[in-house]
């Protein structure tokens, strides 16, 4: 059900006063046909009761007649920015953008960072917002696993549907989502709790095997037999299986861009209020199925770019799938276990 304007006026505030908000700050919401009208009236509300300068930019959608889906994460690399000299300024000049449209995955965001704007990306419904507000222990239990992956230099994940994927780290910055913008510079997504690294590029290897319930984006489909992923030389090189591994199939194939069999990034869920089941009880197309990449203990991993990691490839085909069951090695360690994080000493 829905939640009340009062509710996500107070969930805004809390975001932002996390994201270190200060009166007079210059903030600009970047919205486009898709935007969610009470996320953008609340924003308002909440921007003016802290004394911030709120401008609005409103862009038109593009890559409606590219995409085979209306999520905004189905077809990535080109956005409303590419070439806008003026609204990429504008954004420059902000101390604060709330993302209501998508730009995630875009050149253009990370020349923004660079200008030392933080980027907030807020394109749930509000009752998933209200529900998974960030906290600062989110951001405490992200950290202390982002910190466990930047000193790993191999992800070995197996499960016991057959997964035995190998992926050596090192040379690409580990990304944590928690939610909220707290650094010059930074992006983050609200609602998440996930930490994402990409494979040394070329070298990840092995087998994946998606299992009943296994999850795929933006698909937002559970799989319901088996789908079997050969991974060599960083590529997905065959995809085999029943109806899902078709569908899979058909939908890649539909890019004709080898890049998109690429693996992207690779990590495991720590949000404890995100849940596996909530995908089942949303329309498709209500939702970018966040809850499904943060729930805790997952393994998220994906296909298609890594330019988000400061790389050159910005496929347009990206497919985010979480796992349930699977355990995660950094280094010969166990983070997850069989789809339990192993609680890290301050996680307790
Ligand atoms: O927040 C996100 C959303 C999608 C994705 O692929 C990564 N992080």
């Amino acid at each position: 059900m829905a939640v009340s304007d009062t509710q996500m006026i107070d969930a805004w505030k809390q975001v932002l006063t996390l994201s270190q908000l200060k009166a007079g700050d210059i903030v600009t919401l970047l919205t486009s046909d898709g935007t969610h009208p009470q996320t953008l009236r609340t924003a308002l509300v909440a921007l003016g009761q802290l004394g911030a300068r709120a401008n609005r930019l409103e862009l038109p959608p593009v890559n409606g007649e590219k995409s085979l889906s209306r999520d905004p994460l189905a077809y990535l690399g080109s956005t409303p920015l590419s070439g806008n000299r003026a609204a990429i300024a504008a954004l420059k000049e902000s101390d604060l953008v709330l993302d209501l449209m998508t730009l995630l995955f875009s050149p253009e965001q990370l020349d923004i960072l660079k200008s030392g704007t933080r980027i907030l990306l807020a394109v749930e419904p509000p009752e998933i917002l209200a529900r998974l507000v960030p906290t600062e222990a989110d951001r405490a239990r992200v950290n202390r696993a982002a910190a466990r992956l930047e000193r790993a230099r191999e992800m070995h994940v197996t499960s016991a549907a057959g997964t035995d994927l190998r992926c050596p780290l090192g040379d690409y910055p580990v990304i944590q989502e928690y939610g909220f913008v707290d650094q010059p510079g930074r992006w983050d997504h609200w609602p998440s709790g996930f930490v994402v690294t990409w494979a040394n590029e070329g070298q990840a290897h092995g087998t994946v095997v998606l299992d009943r319930g296994d999850i795929l984006l933006p698909q937002k489909c559970y799989v319901q037999t088996p789908v079997r992923l050969t991974v060599r030389d960083g590529y997905v090189t065959a995809i085999e299986g029943g109806l899902d591994a078709d569908l899979l199939r058909d939908y890649m194939d539909a890019f004709d861009d080898p890049e998109s069999y690429a693996l992207s990034h690779v990590g495991w869920g720590l949000q404890k209020r995100a849940r596996w089941s909530t995908l089942a009880l949303y329309d498709r197309e209500a939702t970018i199925g966040m809850d499904a990449r943060a729930f805790e203990g997952n393994f998220l991993w994906s296909t298609g770019p890594n330019n988000e990691a400061g790389g050159d490839r910005t496929a347009a085909c990206h497919i985010d799938i979480p796992m349930r069951g699977c355990t995660v090695f950094l280094d010969g360690e166990a983070v997850v276990r069989d789809g339990r994080v192993v609680e890290q000493e301050a996680d307790a």
